[in-house]
């Protein structure tokens, strides 16, 4: 399961009633089985949400996307960012956490598929849920099955003092596939401008302002004055700080199983071209925890990946 250079990414179709599944309600009920105390179903900024409350902290998860919504260390702002501008159902949510899988973007894919995969637009549902001792919660979702893939998605949260993430993808089918994904997170900042990202000193990106073409990173990366910023960093496995000064606070991303980064945000051009962010440019970073371009994951039949990202918060 390590990253293939040079086979290509492998083609996926619209599964068989697709927009269906798209436009289905997102029943937030939890079956009895993962009931646990600190797990909740109730609504986050309208949308159904699962809601977990730990001594540590408290988080949010959409049903539809599988999607992190919130994740509140106790007595600290939100560590992420949601659009107050965002749409719904079926269009994605704009913030939190979207679970971009088994593609990136429209990587490798016919023009007509969806941006960032076919699970951010579905509802997903919680299969198991346990509290530990200290009152951390661990649950496992998974999206629908979908019809004609050949790769099987289970997502494990874990929300204590940190936040663990884990993306788990086994290939099911016959033949081996080549898929590209992201952990989308939006950070919330205080100001964009004035924030820095490390771990990324020496890597090559590929720059979307500039054609995709590779350059190189020479220190933290920070957003050029009027710009926009939406770079793949390759061979890049973290750990990455983004380091906040107008919240007085640092975001630390450590990693496993992933071997790119994606740093995205969208500049003064979102008020006049993206609808659902605006102004809201200012108070959200993409620091995206990916396998994307010549870091796409290759599986054998029966073979599985895991991609994990811990998220922690340090005060200054
Ligand atoms: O608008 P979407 O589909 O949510 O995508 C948002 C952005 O996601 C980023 O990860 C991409 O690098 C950007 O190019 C893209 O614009």
């Amino acid at each position: 399961a390590q990253p293939d250079k040079t086979a290509p990414l492998s083609t996926f179709h619209l599964p068989d009633g697709y927009s269906q599944l798209v436009n289905a309600p997102a029943p937030v009920r939890l079956d009895p089985d993962v009931r646990v105390a600190g797990l909740s179903s109730g609504e986050f900024h309208g949308f159904p949400a699962w809601l977990v409350d730990t001594p540590y902290a408290t988080a949010a998860i959409s049903v539809f996307g599988g999607q992190l919504l919130s994740f509140v260390p106790k007595g600290g702002p939100d560590v992420l960012w949601l659009s107050p501008l965002t749409q719904h159902q079926p269009e994605p949510i704009r913030g939190g956490t979207p679970v971009c899988w088994p593609y990136f973007a429209k990587m490798g894919q016919a023009g007509d598929m969806p941006s960032h995969g076919l699970v951010r637009t579905t509802a997903w549902s919680v299969r198991e849920a346990q509290r530990e001792a200290d009152g951390t919660v661990v649950l496992k979702l998974a999206p629908p099955t979908l019809a004609g893939l050949p790769l099987r998605l289970t997502m494990t949260l874990r929300i204590g003092r940190t936040l663990s993430q884990t993306l788990a993808t086994e290939n099911v089918g016959d033949k081996p596939v080549v898929f590209t994904q992201a952990l989308h997170n939006y950070f919330q900042v205080g100001d964009v401008r004035k924030v820095t990202v490390a771990g990324l000193d020496g890597l090559t990106y590929l720059d979307k302002k500039d054609a995709g073409r590779a350059h190189v990173q020479h220190g933290d990366w920070q957003l050029l004055p009027a710009g926009y910023s939406d770079r793949i960093y390759t061979g890049a496995s973290g750990p990455y700080v983004l380091h906040d000064p107008s919240l007085g606070r640092d975001i630390r991303i450590s990693t496993r199983g992933s071997h790119s980064a994606v740093v995205w945000n969208a500049g003064e051009q979102a008020v006049r071209r993206i609808d659902d962010i605006g102004a809201g440019w200012r108070h959200y970073l993409s620091v995206e925890v990916t396998n994307v371009a010549p870091d796409a994951i290759e599986l054998q039949p029966g073979e599985r990946h895991e991609l994990e990202q811990v998220i922690e918060v340090v005060e200054r």
